[in-house]
């Protein structure tokens, strides 16, 4: 097994640990190992020990790949209310010595090929060109949010106030026209140190011989010729829809719970693996949703030190007992959207659930809330209408009437009917993509051929 291994063409993948990168690149990965015969390292850079949700994405990759948690880095200089994007290129910069020794000893040992990266993972080029390796990206996101990184370099030489308050709507190559202000959420004050790591990030992005995109050609085709047109830019392979399916062995309280309500009637609610509403948004939501009337299963989150139940309104539980299920934190989310009981899903309109939803047939409410959540509201109201969208009152919150009415529209209305049946041809071009001959398929085999050549 050993020497196989070392005969077989060796890629290492370095995934940003947030749930929301380390899921899709886990599911690249088993695709690498199970059709494409490559051996795989999969590496994680940390700032502190890795949670048990980590490792058990990690473990679900199997033996056969090579699963590394780099040393945890220190940030203690970094202001505590660095952004995320911040946190996550400093992580992979301060993490590179020890890249570098896994890098040397994979390159000593067998035929390392390629070094596929996250998002904010670009400064690891250097250590893969010290090796000479060819340095790609796996992009968890979509076709249109990569089309502003590779465009953001010439958006910042060309725009000097900020984006949002820009009169017209920005262009991204192949994409839909988006206003300033629903534009990537760390671009949106450039002073902050995280749009100068995204700017930096982004001007690096050509340096890649490749990238890899969590979309597929009927979702995304636009996009793709965009790119194509421009021959300085990397080639770019859509690829998706890349997800989780879960497992069917799960039992937990909400499936059980699901099992007994009627086809298609549930809404499920959740915003992702780090969404947290306000007090006063969550009271909104929670009597939004008991006004609609419909069944509903929802994720509450709140910060470490709050328990998510205290911040609901004073007898809901009671109230909706039975028509609804409130669980705290987490939900087998991939299990959910499956279930033949679920029928909407109320999302922060992150990447992966609204791909997880694609596939499920299931049609959405898009309540964006950070990082690029408010392009991927817009291309999924406006372009592929397979969401419904939820207007913010001028107090800043959405407020519980509005929430009912597009709740119930949602499963029951008439603009509700038009987005479902988007969404099930939706699912159907999703499943085509990944067919055999289909032309996600078909895109990733053409990439590893380079690898293998
Ligand atoms: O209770 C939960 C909550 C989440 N998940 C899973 O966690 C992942 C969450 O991913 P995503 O929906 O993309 O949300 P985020 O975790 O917020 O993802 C980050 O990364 C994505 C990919 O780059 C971006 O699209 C998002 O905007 C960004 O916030 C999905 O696979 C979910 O199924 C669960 O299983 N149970």
């Amino acid at each position: 097994m050993a020497e196989e291994q070392t005969r077989m063409n060796h890629v290492a993948i370095l995934a940003h640990p947030g749930m929301g990168h380390l899921i899709p690149f886990a599911e690249l990965t088993k695709r690498l190992v199970d059709h494409h015969n490559l051996s795989i390292t999969f590496i994680v850079p940390t700032i502190s020990p890795p949670s048990k949700a980590h490792k058990s994405v990690v473990e679900s990759l199997g033996g056969s790949v090579n699963s590394i948690f780099l040393p945890p880095v220190s940030l203690h200089d970094v202001p505590k209310d660095a952004k995320v994007e911040t946190i996550a290129s400093l992580s992979v910069l301060r993490s590179l010595p020890s890249l570098r020794e896994i890098l040397r000893s994979l390159s000593e040992s067998s035929k390392l090929v390629a070094l596929v990266v996250d998002i904010f993972c670009t400064d690891a080029f250097d250590v893969a060109r010290e090796f000479n390796v060819s340095p790609y990206i796996f992009f968890p996101s979509n076709a249109m949010t990569l089309s502003l990184f590779l465009y953001l370099p010439e958006l910042d030489e060309k725009v000097s106030c900020e984006y949002r308050e820009l009169e017209e709507t920005v262009k991204i190559p192949g994409s839909v026209a988006i206003q300033g202000k629903d534009l990537l959420d760390p671009i949106q004050d450039r002073k902050n140190e995280a749009y100068k790591y995204v700017l930096h990030q982004a001007k690096r992005y050509r340096l890649a011989e490749g990238i890899m995109v969590n979309s597929f050609l009927d979702l995304e085709g636009g996009a793709l010729s965009a790119f194509r047109e421009d021959p300085g830019k990397p080639l770019v392979y859509l690829i998706g829809p890349l997800v989780n399916l879960g497992s069917d062995s799960d039992e937990s309280e909400c499936l059980r719970w699901l099992h007994d309500r009627p086809h298609g009637s549930v809404v499920y609610v959740s915003f992702g693996s780090a969404g947290i509403l306000s007090y006063h948004q969550m009271t909104e939501l929670a009597l939004g949703l008991e006004m609609s009337e419909q069944r509903f299963l929802w994720v509450v989150r709140a910060t470490n030190d709050e328990d998510p139940f205290d911040n609901l309104p004073k007898g809901f539980l009671d109230r909706t007992r039975g028509r609804g299920l409130v669980v705290p934190s987490w939900a087998p989310q991939a299990q959910v959207l499956r279930h033949g009981s679920t029928g909407g899903f109320v999302t922060h309109c992150g990447w992966n659930s609204t791909l997880e939803s694609m596939v499920n047939g299931v049609p959405l409410v898009a309540w964006p809330l950070y990082a690029e959540q408010k392009m991927n509201a817009v291309l999924l109201t406006q372009e592929i209408k397979v969401a419904l969208s939820l207007k913010v009152s001028e107090n800043g919150l959405i407020g519980r009437e509005e929430i009912a009415k597009v709740v119930k529209d949602l499963m029951e209305g008439e603009e509700g009917r038009l987005v479902r049946n988007r969404m099930k041809e939706l699912k159907d071009s999703a499943a085509k993509a990944l067919s055999r001959d289909g032309s996600s398929t078909k895109a990733l085999p053409e990439l590893v051929m380079r690898w293998k050549k």
